[in-house]
């Protein structure tokens, strides 16, 4: 296991692949541990130096007071790729991990040369939407917003089969203080400006039943990066990288063939 400590936290994170090859970054979601990439590696070409992390506030991550800040979520990534020496990095990011990829390649052009953007948006939901979840968690716990939170995370299908209840944990077992904490930084977050500078090569993707980031919102935010492109999976809701790995794993695949990453 792998810590780096960034000062005021430590970010625990996992290397797998090939140390001397093209750095591939993967940011998870909000209430997801860096586990929510396990299907897609195995997938992936070999060769590739495979980076994944877990922000702060969730997983074996430490836990500081919130709330979080976006920016303090893009420095800490900033900093755990300067302590990994990565340069020219393609960045999968899904949900907050996509904001998180968007401030980056906002602030750090050296370390990200292409961007995998599932399930995000430049702006996610109203910060009197995220106020409420807030609010929720803190009265009655994270259980209570977790059977919402599946509908949103799934397609119905994939709510039927055992595997539900090992997300299902791994939501409710996030720290309330890291969740919550990261809740304020999406409340806070608005790229929409900064996002639409940006010109290195990106490909966006989508569950077509995400409750959270619908496809016309994920499209609307792709669009804004010139020479992107767009696909959505089907059958999928806001975590297509443990729904479909198989389809996740084929469309990076290829633009990672595209851009000339392997
Ligand atoms: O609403 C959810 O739980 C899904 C989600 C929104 C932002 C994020 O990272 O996950």
């Amino acid at each position: 296991m792998k810590i780096a400590d960034l000062g005021d936290t430590r970010i625990h994170y996992r290397e797998d692949g090939d140390p001397q090859g093209a750095p591939i970054v993967f940011s998870n979601s909000l209430g997801t541990d860096l586990r929510l990439w396990d299907d897609v590696l195995p997938l992936l070409p070999s060769g590739l130096r495979i980076i994944r992390y877990d922000k702060r506030g969730h997983g074996l991550s430490s836990c500081p007071p919130g709330p979080y800040s976006m920016g303090k979520l893009v420095t800490d990534t900033e900093r755990l790729l300067d302590h990994l020496n990565v340069r020219d990095c393609v960045f999968v990011g899904l949900s907050i991990g996509g904001m998180i990829a968007q401030g980056l390649a906002v602030k750090r052009l050296d370390q990200v040369r292409g961007m995998v953007l599932s399930n995000t948006a430049a702006k996610i939901g109203t910060a009197e939407m995220w106020n409420d979840r807030i609010a929720a968690i803190k009265a009655d716990g994270i259980e209570s917003i977790a059977d919402g939170t599946m509908e949103r995370w799934f397609a119905k299908p994939f709510r039927a089969t055992p595997e539900l209840e090992l997300w299902r944990n791994m939501l409710i077992r996030q720290p309330v203080e890291g969740y919550t904490a990261c809740c304020a930084a999406i409340a806070g977050t608005d790229f929409y400006t900064p996002t639409s500078g940006l010109t290195l090569p990106t490909l966006g993707i989508v569950g077509s039943e995400d409750g959270a980031t619908p496809p016309d919102l994920v499209r609307e935010t792709v669009d804004l990066i010139k020479g992107s492109n767009f696909e959505i999976i089907r059958g999928t809701g806001h975590l297509p990288c443990a729904e479909k790995p198989g389809e996740f794993a084929a469309l990076l695949n290829k633009f990672l063939k595209e851009i000339g990453h392997v």
